[in-house]
């Protein structure tokens, strides 16, 4: 089996912030991500961290939040400035937190000149952090309408013109099954090129065994794969306690 992590913007919500740490160690996992930390200073997430001897995994650029904030400017070709500033900003969080990963959000536009956009904005971002991991991940049009990055064949499209090594595939299993209706074929197809993975059932994005994905077939082929990285849990629990929703861990 992988092994697990929990994404505590997703899991554990029904609690304040700081109090998801523990309850993600209580829970037995040793490793967690945080889409957006940005509303506290790293220094309270850092703190939260080490008190539970936790690993972050993974934040999203850009700052701030989801409420209100644009999901990312990187392929936005009138957005460069303002990507470049926040990922300034989110590479300080990055340090502070230790985080392993930065998810860039490729935010909304569409054509020629968004591509040509988000390969050049990935590149600097990989030129500018070399020792820093990026990740882009494909977003159902269905939750993000407009949204760039919407199909895994674009996303390795865009990851071989980017041509960096420390740029690379984020797999969702919820968003794979939505937008090409089999997470499992999406994995066999393109999971080579994974550096980050996360889950969730669909159409509900709750605990896995909720929808038609199976996800014991799906975590034999990650094994079998050599991917050796985290799989973060990344669901809306169907549960009113999350810890009520984990009977998918075994
Ligand atoms: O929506 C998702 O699946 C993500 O992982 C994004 O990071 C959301 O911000
Ligand atoms: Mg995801």
């Amino acid at each position: 089996m992988p092994r697990f992590a929990a994404n505590i913007s997703l899991l554990f919500a029904e609690l304040p912030y700081l109090d998801r740490f523990q309850a993600a160690a209580a829970a037995g996992f040793e490793a967690v991500e945080i889409l957006y930390p940005y509303e506290l200073a790293a220094k309270e997430t850092q703190r939260a961290l080490l008190a539970n001897g936790l690993q972050l995994l993974l934040i999203n650029a850009p700052p701030p939040n989801y409420t209100g904030g644009m999901p990312g400017y990187a392929a936005v070709p009138e957005g460069t400035d303002r990507f470049q500033r926040d990922i300034r900003r989110v590479l300080r969080y990055a340090e502070a937190l230790k985080a392993g990963k930065i998810h860039v959000m490729a935010g909304y536009a569409k054509g020629e000149a968004a591509r040509q956009t988000f390969i050049e904005n990935l590149q600097w971002a990989a030129d500018r952090a070399p020792e820093q991991q990026f990740t882009i991940e494909p977003l159902n049009s269905g939750d993000q309408p407009g949204y760039f990055l919407d199909d895994y064949n674009l996303a390795v499209e865009v990851l071989d013109a980017v041509d960096r090594p420390n740029v690379g595939l984020q797999y969702d299993a919820y968003h794979a099954q939505m937008i090409h209706g089999d997470a499992l074929k999406v994995w066999e197809t393109f999971g080579s090129r994974a550096v980050h993975v996360q889950i969730g059932a669909a159409p509900g994005r709750c605990e896995p065994g909720t929808g038609p994905v199976d996800f014991q077939k799906l975590f034999e082929a990650i094994d079998a794969s050599g991917y050796t990285g985290w799989v973060s849990a990344e669901y809306t629990p169907s549960t009113r306690r999350t810890e009520d929703s984990l009977g998918w861990l075994g």
